[in-house]
Order: structure tokens, then C-alpha cells, then sequence
């Protein structure tokens, strides 16, 4: 059942109004890994479930606890659940959301300043303005189309939104199962819709059944009881820096293997038919080269791009906490490095079955060096990789939308990111869970200068609008 005329011509009347919403949004500076950040993404959560209230969704703040965070015991930002629509008649579709976002600052190189929308050049400009903030007000562009239309949805929606997701989706898992259970807020949905990733170019949407899994990591070196001058202690002391580099330097090579003995090996080589899939999708190695702003792909070929995107698994190094990084020339030594790394899992590796192979080898690796440092290993979060059934109605259903919206047919793919909670909805509900990307390969999401094209937002307020009427005339058999 194709979207009606008056909901898509309703989302093109009111675009202006959509992109207010998703200025308000991105203009919460929510950023969830940050300690002096964390009322505002409490801030966000409110707002957003004031949105859902307005639009007649009956919500349910969860307190999902505290947390241990940079030596900070913080309250979690609360679940946001929400429904509407109990018509037994009619299917039940589970949206999922997460209303964080990750760090920025104008000093990472934006050509503005992070939280602060700009619309410019077709562009909807500013952090979580496609990651994910402007999927989320997709979801209530589509609520609010039909109250002001006074039309019925097509489906009941249940919600949940999280304000973790970029840190790992703290405390989600428990409450998630639990609210799956016979009585549960989310218990009895027929299908799980989320809209938190990206299409692999800028030209064709995407439909994904994948996802990779993490492992966060992080080594932490101590020795010196307090920062050193490096003129007066140089070449006296073992120092952290040296050790931790020569630590982080000894998990992956240059073309993107992963040294750690054992952990690729757990990885199956692809079938004959899996490789035709990467065949078939609309991809150069031009459109990972422009996405990442650079000629730096590792490979010209197309399906070893894919498949080290979607199928293989990828180690890499983040950052420091306690370098030296600001502007200038101090000559410190200092005292205590944490170096951050993950790994990104796939099918069918698991964090339980990876995380003992790198701590096995970074301890190997520390003790070889015969540094009287101290050295501590720990694995900040994780989550498992999810592979979804693309035969079955959801995604049908979502294939058609797509087709009536943007005229072609989407691109299956898997996604390189992770969305800890994925694996949780498909094991608790026991139902299809479909990725529907809004934004494209070229968003910048967890980079600088993020963006969401109107038309991907426009267009893909309409695209979510017309999966719920696709779902609903999917027979469920
Ligand atoms: N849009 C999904 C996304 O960006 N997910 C994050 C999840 C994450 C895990 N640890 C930190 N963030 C991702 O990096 O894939
Ligand atoms: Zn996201
Ligand atoms: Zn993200």
C-alpha cells in the first residue's frame, strides 16, 4: 500500500518546520562520553520525549542507573520508551533510536562551530545531524504529518530511544530483555526499524542486514609518581609514552591486519555467493576515497573495499588520554597513558571469545619489553555483530518504500559501525530487524563538518512515512 499523496505532500509543505525540529535537536549539545556534557544529554531526552507527548505518544522516562566514567560515578541519560496505536488489527512496528552524540569542537577542523545548525548549500549542517538526530526527527516528522492530517498510522509504533549509544548503550540490554518479556513495553512487536546508518555512496539507498560488533579497549601505562621534565629525566626512567606507542604500534599493520595471533583466523573465507553480492553492489573505490575525504583506500579493488567494510574484522587506534596534545612544544614526559583501541567483530566472532586473545598478547607484548612500568588492560564496552534474513517481509516491505520514494532499488548491504543494542532486540523479540539508513556515505558522522542533505531528510522523512504503509500491507505469513 503505497503512501498516501496528502502524507508526502504534507512532508513537503512543511519541510521548513522539519528542519526548525532538527535545528532545535543538533543545537543540544548531547554528547555522551563527555562528563561536563552529560545534563545536556539528560536535556535532550526531555526534549524529546516532550516531542513524542505533543504528537499524542504515551512515554515513559527509565532511570537505567549510574555508571563509573574518567573516574566519575554519573547518572545514565534515561530510556525514552513510547507508543501509539493499539489496534489489534493492526502490525506492531518497534522504532529505535539514540538521541547521543559523539564529541566536537570547532578545534577538530569544522568550518563551524559544531552545535550550532547550519543550513547551507543543501545541507543540513552540525553534530547528530545524521548521526543520529536527524533520523529520530524523521520518525516524529511522520507522527506529526498524520495528527495534523487527522489520519490514522497505518501501524501501532512502539519507541525506544537511548541517550548511550556512543558509549557503548549502557544499561540498555537489561532493559531491553526485560521490557520484552510477556507484560513489557515492547513485548508482542512484530518487526524492529532502525534508522542509524548510512548508504555506502552518495546515489543509492540502502536496505542493511548487518552490522559489526565492537570491543573497546584500552592499556593503560603508569610508572613515574607525577609528569617529568624530559631534559632532566630523559633516558633515566622507563617512560609510559614509549612503552604505550611501541604497544599500540605492535596490534595492526599498515594495511589493516590485525596481529593479534588468533583473531582473523576465527573468520570463515566468503562463499562464491556472497562474493556475487559485492559484485553487485553500486560501488567504486572512488566512493570510499570521496567519503573519506582522501586517496588513501587500501585496496582499488571494489570487493576487497566491501568486504573490508562488511565482512572482515578491523583494529583501530583511537587515541591517548594523558599525551601531550595541545599547540607548542612542552617537553613533558608523561607519567600516565591510556591508549584506546577497538576492534570491529563480525560473524562469528564474539567480545567473550576475542577479548582474551588481546589481553593474552598485550600482556606477552608489555612483558618482552622488560619495562619496569606498570601495565593495566581492560575492555571499556562491547557489543556482538548481528546478521539479519532479507527474505522476510520487513524488509520487503522497506525495499518497496524505498523504490517509491527515491525511484530505484536500495543496495543490501552490511554496515561497518555497530549498534550494540541490534543483537538484543532480534534475540529478546524473536523478530526481524531491519537497518533503514537516511544519510549518506558522505555524512561525516563522527567527523568533522557533519551533515545530512535536506533532500536524504526530506525525502527520507517520506521514505519512513511509507515503510509503515508498506509494513502494513505485508502479509505476515
Ligand atoms: N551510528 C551507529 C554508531 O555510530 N555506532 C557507534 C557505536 C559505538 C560503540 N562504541 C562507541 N560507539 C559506532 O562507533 O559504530
Ligand atoms: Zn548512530
Ligand atoms: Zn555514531
Amino acid at each position: 500500500m503505497p503512501a498516501p499523496t496528502e502524507f508526502l505532500e504534507y512532508v513537503d509543505r512543511n519541510a521548513s518546520g522539519f528542519i526548525n525540529r532538527l535545528k532545535e535537536a543538533v543545537e543540544i549539545k548531547s554528547v555522551s562520553s563527555d562528563v561536563s556534557r552529560r545534563p545536556d544529554v539528560i536535556k535532550m531526552g526531555e526534549w524529546l520525549e516532550k516531542q513524542l507527548q505533543a504528537l499524542g505518544v504515551t512515554t515513559k522516562q527509565v532511570d537505567l542507573g549510574k555508571h563509573e566514567m574518567s573516574g566519575h560515578t554519573l547518572q545514565l541519560p534515561p530510556a525514552i520508551l513510547g507508543k501509539i496505536g493499539e489496534d489489534k488489527s493492526k502490525k506492531t512496528v518497534l522504532i529505535y533510536g539514540h538521541y547521543d552524540v559523539q564529541p566536537a569542537k570547532l578545534s577538530d577542523g569544522w568550518n563551524q562551530e559544531p552545535f550550532e545548525f547550519v543550513e547551507k548549500d543543501g545541507l543540513l549542517l552540525g553534530r547528530g545531524s545524521t548521526d543520529d538526530k536527524g533520523p529520530i526527527m524523521g520518525w516524529i516528522n511522520v507522527l506529526e504529518a498524520h495528527q495534523k492530517l487527522g489520519k490514522p498510522l497505518p501501524v501501532n509504533l512502539k519507541f525506544v530511544f537511548e541517550g548511550m549509544e556512543e558509549y557503548g548503550s549502557e544499561g540498555l540490554d537489561e532493559l531491553v530483555i526485560r521490557e520484552a518479556q510477556p507484560g513489557g513495553w515492547i513485548h508482542g512487536v512484530d518487526c524492529v526499524c532502525i534508522s542509524d546508518n548510512y548508504w555506502l555512496n552518495t546515489r543509492t539507498p540502502a536496505l542493511t542486514y548487518g552490522l559489526r560488533g565492537i570491543d573497546y579497549y584500552g592499556i593503560t601505562i603508569t610508572g613515574p609518581g607525577q609528569d617529568l621534565h624530559s631534559g632532566l629525566f630523559g633516558r633515566t626512567v622507563h617512560e609510559p609514552m614509549t612503552d604505550l606507542i611501541k604497544l599500540m604500534g605492535s596490534l595492526v599493520d599498515v594495511n589493516g591486519g590485525i596481529k593479534v595471533p588468533g583473531v582473523e583466523e576465527l573468520v570463515p573465507p566468503p562463499t562464491e555467493e556472497e562474493l556475487q553480492l559485492y559484485h553487485k553492489m553500486d560501488y567504486e573505490t572512488a566512493d570510499i576515497e570521496a567519503a573519506a575525504g582522501g586517496p588513501v583506500a587500501l585496496s582499488q579493488n571494489k570487493i576487497d573495499v566491501l568486504m573490508g567494510r562488511m565482512r572482515y574484522p578491523s583494529l583501530s587506534l583511537h587515541g591517548i588520554e594523558g599525551a601531550f596534545s595541545d599547540p607548542g612544544a612542552k617537553t613533558v614526559i608523561p607519567a600516565k597513558v591510556t591508549g584506546k583501541f577497538s576492534i570491529r567483530l563480525v560473524p562469528p566472532q564474539t567480545p567473550a571469545q576475542v577479548e582474551p586473545l588481546v589481553r593474552a598478547y598485550v600482556e606477552q607484548q608489555f612483558a618482552a619489553l622488560n619495562s619496569r612500568n606498570k601495565m593495566t588492560f581492560g575492555s571499556l564496552h562491547s557489543g556482538s555483530p548481528w546478521v539479519a534474513d532479507i527474505n522476510h517481509w520487513n524488509f520487503r516491505a522497506a525495499h518497496k518504500a524505498v523504490k517509491a520514494v527515491w525511484g530505484i532499488d536500495p543496495d543490501y548491504t552490511r554496515e561497518g559501525g555497530s549498534i550494540p543494542v541490534t543483537l538484543t532486540f532480534a534475540e529478546s523479540l524473536g523478530v526481524n530487524v531491519l537497518l533503514l539508513p537516511m544519510g549518506r556515505a558522505d555524512d561525516g558522522a563522527h567527523s568533522t563538518n557533519e551533515k545530512l542533505d535536506r533532500s536524504n531528510y526530506i525525502e527520507g522523512t517520506k521514505m519512513l512515512g511509507a515503510y509503515l504503509y508498506e509494513v502494513a500491507a505485508e502479509s505476515s505469513a
